[in-house]
């Protein structure tokens, strides 16, 4: 799926911003998603994903998505995302990402989906690689917060900026043109929210320009409505050298009823820029409060598994031939 990027898909440094990158993986996997199910699909998870670049106006993005696994009413759906200049036919990888969706009934609860049933040795690396993606995403939900793990260290100390000071609440009042035709908020909406709000807190508490450089997580736990108002409200949870962590959490709120719940969460990191556009110290992070910390040690263990991960992909994609969805 081929879009331009547009003036209003910039930030201020004149690059397509990492959150119309993620409205657009959301948009376009969803599609594959529905013509396997052949029915409505909601997306439930993102996974972690690396951006490699972000493009500037009048380039194509290009989403090369396909079905990777489908389970009893799930499926992942992986994402090339590529940055064409439509002048000189240059071809850069922006982000590869992996999307699931949840065939919703007609009841409104989890449906079943037609098994997908490899063909090729390709496709059979595929549905095993998104098998033990699968496995660590259902590990990842089952862990208690506060649970120990390898090379857990103690917090820093000393002097620095306290989590509340990056702090940033955004609320946004959600429209029809949000939603699809039964109301429901778009996931590529909450995305690129999500995004402005995590850049606002990684600039406040670094006093520094920033970019983003990954996504760690996003989970959509409940669905937003037409005339509700959604909060993002981001924080930053750790930061080392240039790089901060930043958890966003997104809460729907009916002003009517007063009901609120949690829609969704999301871990992104970005990096401080400095006035000539290099890598940018930001302030040591110091957490105060028991949440504050343990937010800190989460926001460890996620860039760990991170780091381990990127190396199991390197030895996997040794010798793998590169193709849409991978
Ligand atoms: C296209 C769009 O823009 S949609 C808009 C944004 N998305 C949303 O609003 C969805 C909000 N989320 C929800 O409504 C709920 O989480 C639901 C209905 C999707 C799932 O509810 P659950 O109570 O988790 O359902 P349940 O436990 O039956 O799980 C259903 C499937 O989802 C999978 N699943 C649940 N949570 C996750 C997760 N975080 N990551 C990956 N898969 C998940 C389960 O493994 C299960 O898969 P399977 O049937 O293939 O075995």
């Amino acid at each position: 799926m081929p879009v331009r990027v547009l003036p209003q898909d910039l930030g201020a440094d004149g690059r397509v911003t990492p959150g119309t990158v993620l409205r657009g993986v959301d948009l376009a996997a969803a599609m594959p998603a529905m013509r396997h199910a052949r029915g409505r699909v909601v997306t439930v998870s993102l996974d972690r994903m690396d951006f490699f670049c972000f493009p500037p106006v009048g380039r194509a993005l290009l989403f090369k998505c396909r079905v990777n696994q489908a389970g009893r009413s799930s499926m992942e759906v992986g994402v090339r995302v590529e940055a064409e200049d439509l002048a000189t036919g240059e071809v850069r990888h922006t982000a590869t990402a992996y999307a699931t969706f949840v065939a919703m009934g007609p009841d409104g609860k989890p449906a079943a989906v037609p098994q997908l049933l490899p063909e090729t040795p390709d496709e059979e690396r595929r549905v095993r690689e998104a098998l033990e993606r699968r496995a660590l995403r259902k590990a990842e939900r089952g862990r208690t917060a506060g649970e120990p793990f390898p090379g857990d260290i103690a917090p820093p100390t000393g002097p620095g900026r306290s989590p509340e000071a990056s702090r940033t609440d955004m609320p946004v009042r959600m429209m029809p043109w949000h939603a699809n035709p039964a109301g429901n908020v778009h996931g590529g909406v909450i995305l690129l929210n999500m995004d402005q709000a995590a850049a606002m807190a990684a600039m406040r508490h670094a006093g520094l320009a920033v970019e983003a450089v990954s996504v760690q997580g996003v989970s959509f736990l409940a669905p937003g409505r037409v005339d509700e108002v959604l909060t993002f409200r981001a924080c930053v949870e750790r930061a080392r050298g240039p790089l901060m962590d930043v958890g966003v959490e997104v809460m729907a709120e009916n002003l009517v009823t007063g009901e609120s719940r949690r829609a969704a969460e999301a871990w992104m990191v970005y990096r401080g820029l400095d006035a000539h556009g290099a890598p940018g110290d930001a302030p040591a992070l110091i957490p105060g409060s028991a949440q504050e910390l343990e937010r800190w040690r989460e926001a460890r263990r996620r860039g760990e598994a991170r780091d381990a991960e990127r190396a199991r992909e390197r030895d996997s994609q040794a010798g793998a031939p590169a193709s849409p969805g991978d």
